[in-house]
């Protein structure tokens, strides 16, 4: 499980993006030895991703949402999904009439609905109530002991304890990759964030580089 943090703009959407092949990028992503490009129906297996944006454009069922360019999906599979996400009181209702964070379990259940070898989530934790955060926390878990790698991009930096690897991105391009639970001390972290930990436990605002007393 790797949480993909940065500031806002550092590049964070477009490297995933790039990855799920949603963003003209110059070279190209092998999964597994295989090129996107030429998998086919193949593709849900090897890569599952969830977007930034939680719009689903069509006014339709969650069901026919969740199998949106995955390809066929079996009644099994969708019931799991369905017990999982807690789909089942949503499911006569159009997508499109529902919250933000409903439609955020619709939308990963999508992205694992194949059980993907790569799991791309661009800030999926961002609409949910703490129960959602949790769960969506616990299938990423399932996805990596399944084998599977999980790349998340988040804000929160109180989560990274959920996760193994840490990769901060800035300036469109990678500035350090680190166990999770190091990656607070690698020496750019407080530059690239201009913020430090404070005495609560939380973070607050890093003064600027003149202004900063010596340890
Ligand atoms: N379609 C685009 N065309 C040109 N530049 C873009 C486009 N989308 C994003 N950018 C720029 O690329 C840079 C990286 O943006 P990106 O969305 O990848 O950042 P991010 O790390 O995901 O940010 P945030 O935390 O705000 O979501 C930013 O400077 C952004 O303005």
């Amino acid at each position: 499980m790797v949480a993909l943090i940065g500031p806002n703009g550092g590049g964070k959407t477009s490297l995933l993006r790039a990855i799920a092949g949603a963003e003209e990028a110059s070279g190209s992503v092998r999964i597994a030895g295989e090129r996107l490009t030429a998998v086919g129906s193949r593709r849900s297996r090897l890569l599952g991703f969830m977007s930034s944006s939680r719009e689903i454009g069509w006014e339709i069922p969650v069901a026919d949402a969740i199998a949106l360019g995955t390809g066929p999906i079996s009644a099994e599979r969708l019931g799991e999904l369905f017990e999982r996400f807690e789909l089942g009181p949503l499911a006569d209702r159009p997508v499109t009439r529902l919250s933000t964070g409903e439609r955020s379990r619709v939308l990963m259940a999508r992205a694992v609905a194949g059980a993907p070898l790569v799991l791309l989530l661009d800030e999926p934790l961002s609409n949910l109530d703490p129960y959602w955060v949790l769960q969506f926390l616990g299938a990423m878990r399932e996805r990596a002991e399944e084998g599977g790698c999980v790349l998340c991009a988040l804000h929160d930096l109180s989560l990274l304890p959920r996760f193994d690897r840490a990769v901060l991105v800035s300036d469109g391009a990678i500035q350090a990759d680190a166990a999770a639970s190091l990656i607070q001390d690698h020496p750019r972290f407080g530059a690239i964030f201009r913020v430090q930990p404070d005495e609560r436990g939380g973070w607050e605002v890093r003064p600027p580089e003149g202004r900063r007393s010596s340890p």
